[in-house]
């Protein structure tokens, strides 16, 4: 009973000493980690962590053996492997940059485009799709979200105008100049057209999916962007989300996709997670 009484008396004397800045910095090292955690994840990087990980459990290990040899040529190799690790993670630390970059300042300035606005643009998109899907005209069409794409608009032709379907259908027209190539759509506006996205490395996509598809899962493989695709040789319409797409889409069913998607996600936060299990891969 005295021994309890003591560790709550030490436990309350350790939480007089916690301040509010001890939580914040506990908070913002926990977001932190939790940010690492989200980009390695979704890279190929995570074997190299795991071989970092073993590397510095050998290191403990000839430290607690008395091994000075492995233990000292360990710790050399670990000095340099810091310089390795940042030219070797230089992707994906631009990349986890640019996110924390992105999602503040969106946060800071509440970059949340009028729901109204939004709408307007998603029908539109589905009106071109259809129209598209129907007169064979292949299209891909990114929907930046939270993660900027200014690298890969960069790659394009900058438009930044109102999206409408007439736009849009003009653009994939097979004999425009635009029509090579994604078109971006940042806050409902088309930001450029003619951009290069990056290919998916996946080995398990379907071989009936050509470059278009390829570049279009490419692409929300390396970001959280909504990818619509309709491809030329069968019109038929497929959504990219997280490198998983959905294919054959039907209007209803592309339509409603794209709305829960794109639309404001803290008001209808249930539907978007029970659509995303709904929806199998279709490769
Ligand atoms: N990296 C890329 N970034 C953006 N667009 C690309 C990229 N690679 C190919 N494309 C687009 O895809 C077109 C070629 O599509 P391809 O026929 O190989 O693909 P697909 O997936 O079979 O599509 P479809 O069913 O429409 O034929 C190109 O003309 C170009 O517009």
């Amino acid at each position: 009973m005295a021994s309890v009484r003591e560790v709550l008396h030490i436990l309350l004397n350790f939480i007089q000493t916690v301040s509010i800045w001890d939580i914040l910095d506990i908070l913002i090292v926990a977001y932190l980690i939790y940010r690492i955690i989200t980009v390695v994840r979704k890279t190929s990087s995570a074997s190299v962590i795991k071989g970092i990980i073993l590397l510095l459990a050998v290191m403990w290990l000839s430290s607690l053996l008395n091994l000075n040899v492995i233990n000292y040529l360990l710790g050399q190799t670990m000095k340099l492997g810091v310089l390795v690790l940042i030219v070797l993670f230089q992707p994906e630390l631009r990349r986890f940059l640019e996110q924390m970059g992105s999602s503040n300042f969106r946060m800071v300035f509440a970059r949340k485009v009028k729901i109204g606005y939004m709408e307007a643009c998603i029908s539109n998109t589905v009106a071109a799709c259809m129209e598209m899907s129907r007169k064979r005209m292949g299209a891909l069409i990114v929907f930046e979200r939270e993660i900027a794409l200014v690298d890969h608009i960069k790659t394009g032709t900058k438009l930044d105008a109102i999206l409408t379907a007439e736009l849009l259908k003009s653009i994939f027209f097979p004999k425009a100049p635009l029509h090579d190539g994604a078109v971006i759509v940042r806050d409902g506006r088309i930001s450029a057209a003619a951009c290069m996205l990056p290919m998916s490395s996946n080995i398990n996509i379907s071989r009936d999916l050509g470059m278009r598809h390829r570049s279009g899962i490419g692409m929300s493989e390396v970001s959280d962007a909504v990818v619509v695709i309709v491809s030329e040789e069968t019109g038929s319409i497929s959504v990219a989300i997280d490198g998983m797409l959905k294919r054959h889409l039907a209007h209803e069913t592309f339509e409603k996709l794209l709305r829960n998607e794109l639309l404001a996600e803290e008001s209808r936060p249930d539907t978007r997670t029970k659509l995303r299990n709904r929806f199998k891969v279709k490769k």
